[in-house]
């Protein structure tokens, strides 16, 4: 697609060629309205190359440049060069490039060849999974669908908490005081249980620890009987989390998790070792980090097991060697910030010029509108709990404002988990953020909801005006400045998608698309659609579908769906 700012840097080059391409780039701006221009050129950096003031600069730049079909008006405004661009042309590359690429609009190609990987969501088998996975599980999988669209081969990955001591422990208090068929029946919970009766006796009789250490040593050595057991909870467990993932179209390539990883490490420490990076300290093994400003990585107890950068160390090595990956990319929060910084060191240390390749996409935390998340307090709220309260609350919803909609359950399911998703990809990831109910569910302001509802009514414009794509179009008759502004962000949507690659921000894009249900609806409202003469009708119709690509497009890049009635 033609590039307008790239066609404002020619221009600029063509004036004046002392200034580097990269320069000029950096110098354009993209002016707060309309009226000034679409982009602007600033001239104040430039004063000390060119000794004269920024006023003059531009004044003597713009009377350099040569007309560009590209831009109606080119003038200078003080210190800078307002670029306008020509609406005929913006108006033809867009709509010809969404036409001709469909739900493909937005994409490019800088993934082809190319493998990425995403790790996300990662829970801890047995254990609940609770509301404080949104994050990971949601910003995860849009950065896999955002390099998936780029034209990456990705892969989502789930590595899996499936490995340590506290197997050693539940397989204890399962021989001692479990029960099969109990557990079957709400697995995370009942394993829940066990594992904090394990920890409450462990206090009272010593011994038991001795003996959870035992059980993991012998679930090391594949004894039948342990790996039996780990199996079985690993298996129930995953059921659980499937139901979620089901919930949300979640899809992983793998769930190699840790466990995966247990027979890597040995050859892990060898060469750290090998490296001269392995120092005794107390009977363990660590890594000094100090000269880096970072405590030790404990790599191996004294007792001979290993730890969760140990794992992690095997686990970088085995997907370079498997996947030869163009990025790995870990979506953990925030509060892993420093294990990750001290795994790409040592990565970087063993001599590996990928660890830079490795990269810790983290985020800030959510917490409930009446205080934070703690488990230790058993507030836990589970995230199937909350996806199927979002579900039945919209479901009333919908029963009172169209109890006559086909498949209503249906489109509450992609209503209601669309909104919990939106709300949670609609501000920048590093911030904490507090879930809000209302906010959720609300059909009006910046939501999920609001950017469907407007989705579904472009469609049903779609429909009633009976629209088809081979119907010759004549754009010089979208004149309003509704049209031309809605236009306007069409047009910057690949833009937006790729900057939300590059910064692993699905965020940009909810940002986006709201922006584009906005001024859509403000379209909606001031230009009459079905109702104008045919010729008309047809290139109205025409950006009702174009917008309508676009906003589907977006929500599936967030992992929404984007049902056609609501
Ligand atoms: N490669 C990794 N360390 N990924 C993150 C794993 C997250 C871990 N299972 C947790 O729940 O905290």
């Amino acid at each position: 697609m033609i590039d307008f700012k790239n066609q404002v840097i020619d221009c600029i080059y063509k004036a004046e060629n002392s200034l580097p391409k990269d320069e000029i780039e950096s110098l354009i701006e993209i002016p707060p309205n309309y009226d000034m221009g679409d982009y602007a050129f600033a001239c104040f950096r430039l004063a000390k190359v060119f000794r004269k003031a920024p006023n003059i600069i531009a004044e003597e730049l713009v009377n350099k440049i040569q007309g560009n079909e590209y831009f109606e008006k080119i003038e200078n405004v003080g210190p800078y060069v307002n670029f306008f661009v020509n609406k005929e042309k913006l108006k033809e590359i867009v709509l010809n490039e969404i036409i001709e690429k469909g739900d493909k609009f937005g994409s490019s190609n800088i993934g082809k060849s190319r493998t990425v990987l995403v790790e996300f969501s990662s829970p801890n088998i047995a254990k609940p999974f609770h509301i404080g996975h949104i994050r990971t599980t949601v910003i995860g999988h849009s950065i896999y669908r955002i390099y998936k669209f780029q034209g990456f081969d990705t892969k989502a990955l789930n590595h899996l908490g499936d490995y340590g001591t506290q197997f050693g422990m539940l397989i204890v208090a399962y021989k001692k005081w479990g029960d099969k068929s109990i557990i079957e029946k709400d697995p995370i919970n009942e394993l829940l249980k066990l594992y904090v009766k394990f920890n409450e006796e462990a206090e009272k009789d010593e011994s038991l620890m001795e003996e959870a250490r035992y059980w993991f040593k012998e679930l090391e050595n594949k004894n039948e009987e342990a790996l039996k057991l780990w199996q079985w909870m690993r298996d129930i467990s995953l059921k659980e989390f499937n139901k979620v993932y089901d919930m949300l179209n979640i899809k992983y390539d793998s769930y190699d998790g840790e466990s995966f990883y247990s027979d890597k490490m040995p050859r892990v420490i060898e060469e750290l070792e090998e490296k001269g990076l392995l120092k005794e300290s107390k009977g363990a093994w660590i890594v000094d980090l100090e000269p880096y400003g970072m405590p030790p990585a404990l790599i191996k107890k004294s007792d001979g097991s290993t730890l969760y950068i140990t794992r992690d160390l095997a686990a970088a090595i085995y997907r370079k060697e498997h996947y030869n990956f163009y990025k790995n990319i870990y979506v953990v929060a925030s509060e892993q910030n420093l294990h990750f910084k001290q795994l790409k060191k040592i990565l970087e240390l063993m001599g590996y010029e990928w660890a830079k390749d490795c990269i810790h996409v983290n985020f800030g935390m959510v917490s409930l509108e009446d205080g934070s998340l703690s488990t230790r307090k058993g507030r836990v709220i589970f995230l199937e709990d909350v996806l199927n309260k979002a579900v039945e609350q919209t479901l009333k919803i919908i029963e009172e404002r169209n109890p006559n909609l086909e498949n209503k359950e249906e489109v509450a399911k992609q209503v209601g988990i669309g909104a919990v998703v939106f709300q949670e990809l609609f501000n920048s990831r590093i911030k904490d953020y507090v879930f809000s109910w209302d906010r959720t569910l609300s059909f009006e302001g910046e939501t999920g909801p609001y950017v469907q509802y407007t989705h579904a009514r472009a469609n049903s414009l779609l429909e009633k005006g009976k629209f088809s794509l081979i119907d010759k179009v004549d754009y010089s008759l979208l004149k309003e400045e509704d049209e031309i502004n809605l236009i306007r962000l069409l047009y910057k949507f690949p833009e937006v998608v790729l900057d939300a690659t590059n910064k692993y921000e699905p965020s940009f894009i909810t940002r986006h698309i709201v922006e584009i249900a906005k001024t859509f609806n403000k379209y909606y409202n001031s230009c009459p659609i079905l109702s104008v003469e045919e010729g008309l009708k047809k290139a109205r119709l025409l950006l009702v579908y174009a917008t309508k690509t676009v906003i589907k497009t977006g929500l599936f890049l967030l992992g929404i769906e984007a049902p056609d009635k609501m």
